[in-house]
């Protein structure tokens, strides 16, 4: 059987929490400046601010086509849950895309899977796409035992969440290995693209658009040597320089 044809091309950037609130909307407007060039044709773009400056955030990209996504969700959309944020409000606040199971979130506030995969529920339900992070926590030494481990690790983390969005909705998959986030350098291309090829045929039967792509300690240069297996970046402290990001952007979109 031929392959499939791939998705659309997608490069996103997450502020996390380094940013206050004017710099996250002087970034945001500074991504403003970068739509309408050549890559608009040819890629989507996104950008998660933190829950504070999401309004402000949907209002300056409102004349673009750039995405805006929140960086959590509860998964229900109304009650007692105080300190929540609902998947309902913050589709109403102009998010399109909800990031879910950051490794850090599983790390420091005990994200699961199993909680992942209730909160991508609830983003399909809402009409957000949800965009969820998998990788593995540890990277073994040899290339081939690490590219199995990971499959093995990721495989759990992508069934989970799968399983709990219908199977026409459209989900982004970030493998973004643990040790590779906050590094000086990406994971070796090799290794990503061995296992992004892999998770890829977990989502194969699907009928709604599954994209993949590779997070942690992405930039310029990253996207060439793995483009075999991903559809784009998420990109976090290098793309937060707005000149790395166009950069980024004209790499994955081809100019
Ligand atoms: O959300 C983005 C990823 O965790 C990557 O972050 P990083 O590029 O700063 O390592």
């Amino acid at each position: 059987m031929p392959p499939l044809p791939r998705p659309r091309r997608i490069v996103g950037v997450s502020t996390k929490m380094y940013f206050d609130l004017q710099s996250t909307l002087s970034y945001v407007r500074g991504m403003l400046q970068l739509d309408g060039d050549a890559w608009n044709a040819r890629i989507d773009l996104f950008v998660i601010p933190d829950f504070v400056t999401l309004m402000a955030s949907a209002e300056i990209l409102q004349p673009s086509s750039i995405m805006l996504g929140a960086q959590d969700i509860f998964w229900e959309d109304k009650g007692a849950y105080t300190g929540e944020v609902s998947p309902l409000v913050v589709r109403q606040a102009g998010a399109k895309i909800v990031e879910l199971g950051h490794a850090e979130r599983r790390a420091m506030f005990g994200e699961t899977d199993e909680t992942a995969a209730k909160k991508a529920g609830a983003a399909a339900r809402n009409g957000l796409i949800p965009l969820v992070c998998i990788g593995e926590k540890t990277h073994h030494s040899v290339a081939s035992a690490a590219v199995g481990a990971a499959i093995q690790e990721c495989t759990p983390q992508v069934n989970s969440v799968l399983a709990a969005v219908p199977d026409d909705a459209e989900v982004i998959l970030a493998y973004e290995p643990v040790w590779a986030i906050g590094a000086a350098q990406p994971a070796d291309p090799d290794h990503v693209v061995n296992v992004t090829k892999e998770l890829r045929k977990l989502a194969a039967g699907r009928s709604g658009v599954t994209r993949i792509l590779y997070g942690g300690s992405a930039g310029p240069g990253t996207f060439a040597k793995i483009a075999e297996g991903v559809d784009g970046l998420f990109l976090g402290r290098f793309a937060h320089d707005i000149h790395n990001l166009k950069k980024v952007i004209e790499e994955v979109g081809g100019a």
